[in-house]
């Protein structure tokens, strides 16, 4: 069985190969069809599902799998949230979120201003390529829990809810 990913950034692409570790996982680029930086949940998620289904109907491939980061407000406090979607060949739409903590005013602030996130994680934490790696969830953790792990958790959900099905 063959499953696409709808990105290239390993967080996401090595979530996916250890939770379907038995299955061929194929990272590949699609279009979220939302903002570059999401604002909302909806937003986020309807980002997620997009490129699950592009990824779906690619060379008839199985499954195909959508992660989406963005942004969302609770109370004036902006959210990290993570919503990923499970598309099969079927076209059942499967969808799942991942954990969220608040950020720092100074990051909302550069995030209203129209940046995103990631550029503004590399500058605020003097490193490159942050949303590669432990990302903004693995920074403002202190490193308990990495980017990929939060997706990890995502693509978990999905496979069980999917499986749940079957
Ligand atoms: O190549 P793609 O798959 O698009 O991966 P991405 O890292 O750009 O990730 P998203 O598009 O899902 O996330 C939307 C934006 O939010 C940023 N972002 C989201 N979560 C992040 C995190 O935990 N750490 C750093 N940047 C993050 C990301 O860099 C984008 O600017
Ligand atoms: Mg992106």
């Amino acid at each position: 069985m063959k499953i696409y990913v709808g990105s290239q950034n390993p967080t996401k692409i090595d979530s996916v190969k250890r939770v379907f570790s038995e299955y061929e996982v194929i990272g590949m680029d699609v279009e979220s069809k939302v903002a570059a930086q999401p604002f909302s949940d909806d937003e986020t998620l309807e980002g997620a599902i997009n490129r699950a289904r592009e990824c779906a109907f690619f060379d008839k491939c199985d499954l195909g799998i959508g992660l989406e980061g963005g942004v969302m407000e609770i109370e004036g406090d902006l959210y990290l949230c993570n919503w990923g979607a499970l598309v099969d060949s079927k076209e059942n739409v499967y969808t799942a979120s991942g954990a969220r903590i608040p950020l720092p005013d100074e990051i909302k602030a550069d995030l209203e201003k129209g940046k995103e996130l990631g550029e503004v994680m590399d500058e605020f934490a003097n490193k490159n390529d942050v949303r590669k790696n432990e990302g903004a969830i693995g920074i403002f953790t202190n490193g308990s829990i990495q980017r990929e792990e939060m997706f990890t958790h995502v693509v978990k959900l999905l496979r069980g809810q999917w499986e749940f099905e079957q």
